[in-house]
């Protein structure tokens, strides 16, 4: 067998066209345009792209970014301050702060200061906590971009035994959440797990996002398993892999997403969704 490929790049950009074309039914009535604040914090390479991305997905839906570059000497007070000010801010629907921040900066103090109904991460504690209860508002882009992409493959997620592996506020403990409200059966396996080879291989779909290359062996894959590979890795090489050992479990799998042009492109997608959404469900100002 070899698997079919979930095209994360063309799934991504049928999200953003649908966001340009609200914004623009909006705007052509007179309605301003949802506004993004993208704060970065420090230097960090990878963060550097991701926030690129994230802006030149806006310009595309017609989402206007404003951008804060912060110096990586930026006391926590000083990041408070200025989410403080995008929190009363009427152009501003959402505001993103770029993870990981830098080690003098607690992040969960940052998350929590951020508006719910701004917070289009979906990381607030209010956010993650809809979640939980089955109340869904701001949902954390990863997971709900990875639920689109589960949708185009037209699977019926019930009964389905979901494994993830990873259990990080980003990614692993919303996703475990995303699916057990889809009517899977979940598995969320993490570094005490004992045998993470034995919990994979009986998953139907399996989520990896743990950010060590190849952690997960082609061989460990069910036949016709959907595999989701949330992990970016950078190579000596310069070239970037996943956590899957992509090759050997393309051979297996009924499904999978490639490294890059897979789920990091739905990452950005669902930001610009969640900001659209905010600005049109939650916003009136
Ligand atoms: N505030 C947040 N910080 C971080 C999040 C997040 O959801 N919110 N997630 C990750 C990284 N991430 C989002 O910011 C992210 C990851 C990957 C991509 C992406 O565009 N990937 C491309 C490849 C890019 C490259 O060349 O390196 C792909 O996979 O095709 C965007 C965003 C941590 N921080």
């Amino acid at each position: 067998m070899t698997a079919q490929i979930i095209d994360g790049r063309a799934i991504a950009a049928d999200v953003i066209n649908k966001v340009a074309a609200g914004v623009a039914a909006r705007t052509s009535k007179g309605i301003r345009p949802p506004g993004l604040a993208v704060i970065l914090v420090g230097d960090d390479p990878a963060s550097t792209v991701y926030v690129g991305n994230k802006k030149k997905a806006c310009e595309k839906a017609g989402i206007i970014s404003k951008s804060f570059n912060l110096p990586n000497s930026t006391t926590e007070q000083d990041l408070i301050g200025v989410i403080d000010q995008l929190n009363e801010d009427q152009t501003v629907d959402g505001i993103l702060v770029q993870l990981p921040l830098p080690a003098h900066i607690q992040p969960e103090k940052i998350l929590e200061r951020i508006l719910p109904d701004k917070d289009v991460d979906g990381f607030h504690p209010y956010n993650m906590g809809r979640l939980a209860t089955r109340m869904p508002l701001l949902r954390p882009c990863t997971p709900k971009g990875i639920m689109t992409l589960l949708e185009t493959t037209g699977v019926d997620l019930h009964g389905m035994h979901a494994v993830i592996v990873g259990a990080s506020n980003i990614v692993g403990r919303p996703m475990s959440l995303e699916l057990l409200l889809a009517g899977s059966t979940v598995t969320t396996c993490h570094r005490f797990t004992k045998d993470l080879a034995g919990e994979v291989c009986r998953g139907d779909i399996v989520v990896v996002g743990v950010g060590k290359p190849g952690l997960v062996k082609g061989e460990w894959i069910k036949p016709g398993a959907i595999v989701i590979d949330v992990g970016i890795n950078r190579l000596d090489d310069g070239s970037l892999v996943g956590d899957v050992e992509f090759t050997v479990a393309k051979q297996r799998a009924g499904w999978i997403t490639p490294v890059p042009g897979g789920v990091g492109q739905m990452t950005v997608a669902t930001l610009i969704e969640n900001t659209y959404y905010a600005a049109t469900e939650l916003h009136n100002y």
